[in-house]
């Protein structure tokens, strides 16, 4: 299945030559916004070698993958006692900005019993919190561009080490090939499959600009902005788990309900939660 933009708009393929462009440029960009983004990875890297000096700490971070079973992993801590013999399923969903996602996590929650963890929430639940990286975090969202990936992978660790269920919907990431290789590194999990919505950008602009949920970034700039950077990073991204044969892509324009029912089919190979 060749990775095409858009269902309505121009369609073009997107060569893997783009990947990685975006993630440099934001090296170089990162300065423009006061150096915050670099800083921030050198703090959490500075806590992380703190941390380590902590036997505890070490023991509940330390996840091996354990069993041959390449669909799914264990996860454990060093001593196996936490969080115990958990089998972690993983599902990716992508798509452009405005695409659906966030609307279908929802009613797969509800019929599969996932748990949704929407990278973009996890972030302004951070900037909220009032996290040291809170304004580099917000200052990264109202240009449209990439969060440092160990920022957004700990918090994805974080929320998945919390939670009591071992079924997750992992929204709007990875975004970017740093954001795939740092979360694999990390955590040693592979996805089971990558849902992808498939939408065109003049629907999506619509319907971002109707979400009217108060966000900084659903204004027709930061939109068009970010609409580049899916282009750019987060299609090769799709292109790469395509070649692996694990992108199952939905057309996203439909209503919702039809839309759902073409999701119902593709999560049939997990089973139903019991109403
Ligand atoms: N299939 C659809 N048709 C029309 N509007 C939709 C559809 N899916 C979602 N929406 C609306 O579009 C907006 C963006 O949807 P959302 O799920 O937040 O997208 P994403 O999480 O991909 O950014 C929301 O206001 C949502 O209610
Ligand atoms: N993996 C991610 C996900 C989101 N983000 C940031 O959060 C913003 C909003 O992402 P989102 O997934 O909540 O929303 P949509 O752009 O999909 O509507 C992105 O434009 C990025 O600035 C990120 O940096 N890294």
């Amino acid at each position: 299945m060749g990775v095409e933009r858009g269902t309505g708009g121009q369609r073009r393929t997107i060569k893997a030559k783009n990947r990685g462009e975006e993630d440099k440029k934001r090296g170089n960009k990162a300065e423009e916004l006061g150096g915050t983004p670099m800083a921030a990875v050198r703090r959490i890297r500075l806590q992380l070698a703190v941390n380590l000096l902590n036997p505890y700490y070490f023991a509940i971070q330390n996840i091996a993958v354990m069993g041959t079973n390449t669909d799914s992993s264990m996860i454990q801590d060093s001593n196996g006692a936490f969080p115990g013999d958990r089998k972690i399923t993983v599902v990716f969903v992508l798509g452009g900005p405005g695409s659906g996602k966030g609307t279908q996590c929802s009613k797969i929650v509800e019929n599969f019993g996932f748990t949704h963890l929407s990278a973009g929430d996890l972030l302004r639940a951070e900037i909220k919190s009032g996290s040291e990286n809170g304004t580099m975090i917000s200052n990264m969202i109202k240009e449209g561009k990439i969060v440092p990936s160990e920022v957004t992978v700990e918090l994805l660790k974080k929320a998945i080490l919390e939670s009591g269920n071992n079924k997750f919907l992992i929204d709007g990431f990875p975004r970017n090939e740093e954001n795939r290789a740092t979360f694999e590194n990390v955590t040693k999990l592979e996805p089971e499959f990558i849902l992808f919505f498939d939408c065109s950008e003049e629907e999506m602009e619509q319907r971002l600009l109707g979400r009217n949920q108060g966000r900084d970034d659903d204004n027709i700039e930061t939109i068009r902005k970010r609409f580049r950077v899916f282009i750019e990073s987060s299609l090769p991204v799709i292109e790469y788990y395509d070649q692996k044969g694990k992108v199952r892509k939905i057309d996203a324009m439909k209503p919702i309900d039809d839309i759902f029912e073409d999701v119902k089919a593709i999560f049939a190979v997990f089973p139903a939660k019991v109403l």
